[in-house]
């Protein structure tokens, strides 16, 4: 007898989708089988039941940037999309560059989030910081800037080449932002009477991340770190980093947005990197069939409507993406351009395993219940209005979207329908492998190692 079934529910088992129940106690998965009994029971009613979304690239702000987003309200965009544990992002105010930061921003996101985090850290010229940010918990290292984007870091080839030395001996991972500064600085000089709509996709061509997957890729190489490439945005880098043993992940706006959007959108699809043509963006889609490109992450990256409306030159950068992210691929699984479990992979066991977030990623016993509830045929359209975010917009406005019918976090229902129950700080802190224990921390002192 479990604790808790879910019954009624179709699930993907290597892209066959079969009817089970899930049996679930304390909040984990224990078993899956056809029929389970249950003291309390849930209905599935015959939808998809996916493992919650793991979404490996968010800027939940917060702190000094409250105007933008927090982890109330990004929390709650995730949860509206499907996305049960984030990954949030060194650039924010303050960054995420020492222990001190660290320990601030854990703290405001255990008080606000409603869905479970890990959090990265930053890497600069903050080379002393790096083993006690990895011992507080930090996940892995980065987005790690190798050109200026929002919040404007950036770290030169010899600092990011002693960084990673330092990544590889700790065991962790750097997941890195490829674009090229030098190309770009030169680039803002000579554009700088360029008056067309399209001009911020010119000053970060897309030779600009070629430049930089190909350092970085070097340097991978040299000092034998465990690299991830983030939200890659050209058919070359794919090419370059599949030869490697490098991961890396795309956004859905590289996926549906393109230098047409331009006119349409102007700031609202200003990104870095930004929108490419339509053969990059198709040669994405090829790479996310055939697994070269193994993780989705949002790089939702919110910013106020006011910021957002300023010209071209001058809006920051980024879209948010959170709450779209999931139920733009299942429509796109629902018009056939990627498998059901290519999506799946991507959203839950392949970040899970690249970043070592422990206890999510799959229905496998033992990890969180933490699940999906999709109704394949209930497709609507994307409204400012009807999304989370405190951006208030969205450059999917009028794209078709399949959002979740329920969510279910460690085995609670925290959505369902029109109702909604989580709460705010009930999102729990997943550390990275770095982490030690206060108590371990004292019994190795005592034993005489060091930490
Ligand atoms: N992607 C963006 O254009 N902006 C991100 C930073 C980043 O991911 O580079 C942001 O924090 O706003
Ligand atoms: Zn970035
Ligand atoms: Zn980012």
């Amino acid at each position: 007898m479990h604790e808790l079934v879910v019954e009624d529910a179709m699930v993907s088992f290597d892209g066959e989708i079969l009817a089970c129940s899930i049996g679930i106690d304390e909040g984990k998965i224990t078993r899956i089988a056809k029929v389970l009994k249950g003291e309390e029971k849930y209905d599935a009613r015959g939808r998809l039941v996916m493992p919650g979304v793991i979404d490996s690239h968010v800027h939940f702000r917060d702190m000094r940037q409250e105007e933008k987003e927090d982890w109330l309200s990004g929390s709650k965009a995730a949860l509206y999309g499907g996305v049960t544990t984030v990954v949030d992002m060194p650039n924010s105010d303050p960054p995420t560059f020492d222990a001190e930061a660290f320990k601030v921003k854990q703290t405001v996101a255990a008080n606000r989030s409603m869905v479970d985090f890990s959090l990265n850290a930053g890497v600069g010229d903050n080379l002393p910081q790096l083993p006690q940010l990895w011992k507080l918990g930090a996940l892995a290292f980065g987005e790690i800037f190798m050109a200026k984007s929002t919040g404007g870091f950036s770290i030169d080839e010899p600092a990011l080449k002693e960084a990673l030395k330092a990544i590889t001996l700790m065991g962790a991972t750097a997941s890195i932002h490829a674009e090229d500064e030098a190309l770009h600085e030169e680039l803002k000089k000579s554009l700088k009477h360029d008056p067309s709509s399209s001009i911020h996709s010119k000053l970060r061509p897309r030779e600009s991340e070629i430049n930089a997957v190909e350092a970085a890729i070097r340097l991978a190489r040299e000092t034998r770190v465990a690299m991830h490439i983030t939200h890659i945005s050209t058919s070359r880098a794919v090419e370059l980093i599949s030869r490697e043993g490098i991961t890396c992940d795309v956004t859905p706006h590289h996926l549906l947005l393109t230098m047409d959007h331009w006119d349409r959108l102007g700031s609202h699809a200003k990104m870095n990197p930004p929108i490419r043509h339509d053969s990059d963006r198709n040669a994405l889609w090829k790479a996310v069939n055939d697994g070269s490109i193994e993780v989705l992450a949002s790089d939702h990256a919110p910013h106020t409507l006011d910021e957002k409306n300023l010209p071209v030159r001058e809006a920051p950068s980024g879209v948010p993406g959170v709450e779209t992210m999931l139920p733009l691929m299942l429509k796109a699984v629902a018009d056939k351009r990627l498998p059901l479990q290519r999506l799946i992979d991507m959203t839950s066991a392949n970040p899970a395993r690249i970043f070592g977030i422990e206890g999510k990623g799959s229905f496998a016993a033992g990890n969180d219940a933490d699940m999906v509830f999709v109704d394949m045929a209930k497709v609507r359209q994307i409204t400012p209005a009807g999304l989370h975010s405190k951006a208030g917009w969205t450059p999917y406005r009028g794209f078709e979207a399949i959002f979740p019918e329920a969510v279910m976090l460690r085995g609670d229902i925290v959505l369902d329908g029109k109702d909604f129950y989580a709460k705010r700080g009930t999102g729990k802190f997943i550390p990275g492998k770095g982490y030690k224990r206060l108590s371990d921390v004292l019994k190795m002192a005592r034993a005489g190692k060091r930490t």
